[in-house]
C-alpha cells in the first residue's frame, strides 16, 4: 500500500528577509520514520484555504507544538505582550482544519501547541504561565543551547484508564518531556482527559466518540520516536489510524 498522506501545520516565521510558513523537521522525520506516512506542509493561508478541498486528499492531519501562543482573544481573554509570542495566521488555519478534520473522521494528532488548538477549537480554554499557579509545577523546559536537554525526559504521566492512550502504551505510567508554559483550563466539547502529570496538569485528551482517530499530547514524543518506545508508539497508532482511513476511503 502506497504511504498515507499526513498534512501537517505550519508556523509564520520571518527569516532571511523572507517570512517562512515552515514545520520543524523532527515531526517530518516522527511521521517518515515511525508513522511510514508521507508528511505535506500546509501553509498558514487561513480563509484563503478551502479545508474540504485538501482534507479530500489527505489520510491524517498533524498539529505541531511551537513556541508561539494561541491568541487568547479566541478563548474570551485579552493578549497581552507578555503572554506572546503569537501567530494568527496559525491560529486561522489550524482551528478550523482541527475542526472539521475531527468531523470527518480524519485521523488527527496534535503535540503540545496543537494540544491547545484542539482545546480551544472546540470551545475550551487555556491557562497561562502555569509555573505562577498555585500548586502547579515549572512545565517549561530546561534552559540550554542543546536540544536534547531541552527535550529531556522531565516527568511521569498517569494514564486514565481504559484509555485510547493506554491502549497504545499500557497501562503503567510513562516519563515524558516539558516543553510548556500553557496548560489546557475548561476543557472543550466532548475533549476527554487521557493522562494528566502529578500536578493536575492535562497531559493528553481525545475527543469521546469521534467518528476517527484523536490523540493529543502536552509532551512531544517527535523527539524521542526514533528511540523511545511509547513516543514509537503514538506515532505507529497514528500511522496505521491513517492507513486504516486511506484503505477505507479506497473502498468507497
Ligand atoms: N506556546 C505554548 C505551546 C507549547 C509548545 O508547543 N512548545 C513547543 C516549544 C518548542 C521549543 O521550545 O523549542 C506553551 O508554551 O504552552
Amino acid at each position: 500500500m502506497t504511504q498515507p498522506l499526513i498534512l501537517v501545520s505550519a508556523d509564520v516565521k520571518p527569516m532571511d528577509g523572507y517570512r517562512w510558513h515552515a514545520a520543524p523537521s523532527t515531526y517530518l522525520e516522527a511521521i517518515l520514520k515511525a508513522a511510514d506516512a508521507l508528511p505535506v506542509i500546509l501553509p498558514s493561508f487561513g480563509e484563503l484555504i478551502d479545508f474540504d478541498a485538501i482534507l479530500d486528499r489527505v489520510d491524517g492531519v498533524l498539529a505541531t507544538g511551537s513556541r508561539s501562543n494561541v491568541s487568547p482573544d479566541l478563548y474570551g481573554e485579552v493578549p497581552t505582550e507578555e503572554n506572546g509570542p503569537y501567530d494568527p495566521e496559525r491560529d486561522s488555519t489550524t482551528l478550523p482544519l482541527l475542526r472539521r478534520a475531527i468531523e470527518r473522521g480524519i485521523p488527527v494528532f496534535a503535540i503540545c501547541r496543537g494540544m491547545q488548538e484542539l482545546n480551544v477549537a472546540m470551545g475550551g480554554t487555556l491557562h497561562t504561565e502555569i509555573q505562577d499557579m498555585d500548586g502547579r509545577n515549572d512545565h517549561r523546559a530546561p534552559v540550554s543551547d542543546e536540544q536534547s536537554e531541552r527535550f529531556r525526559i522531565a516527568h511521569p504521566i498517569q494514564l486514565a484508564e481504559g484509555s485510547c492512550l493506554a491502549g497504545i502504551v499500557g497501562p503503567a505510567p510513562i516519563e515524558v518531556n516539558s516543553l510548556h508554559r500553557q496548560a489546557l483550563g475548561e476543557l472543550g466539547r466532548s475533549l476527554k482527559i487521557e493522562a494528566t502529570a502529578e500536578d493536575g496538569t492535562i497531559e493528553a485528551v481525545t475527543v469521546d466518540k469521534a467518528p476517527g482517530y484523536v490523540m493529543a499530547t502536552q509532551w512531544h514524543p517527535e523527539y524521542w520516536a526514533a528511540s523511545d518506545l511509547p513516543s514509537q508508539q503514538l506515532f505507529k497508532a497514528f500511522g496505521d489510524a491513517a492507513r486504516s482511513y486511506a484503505a477505507a476511503k479506497a473502498s468507497r
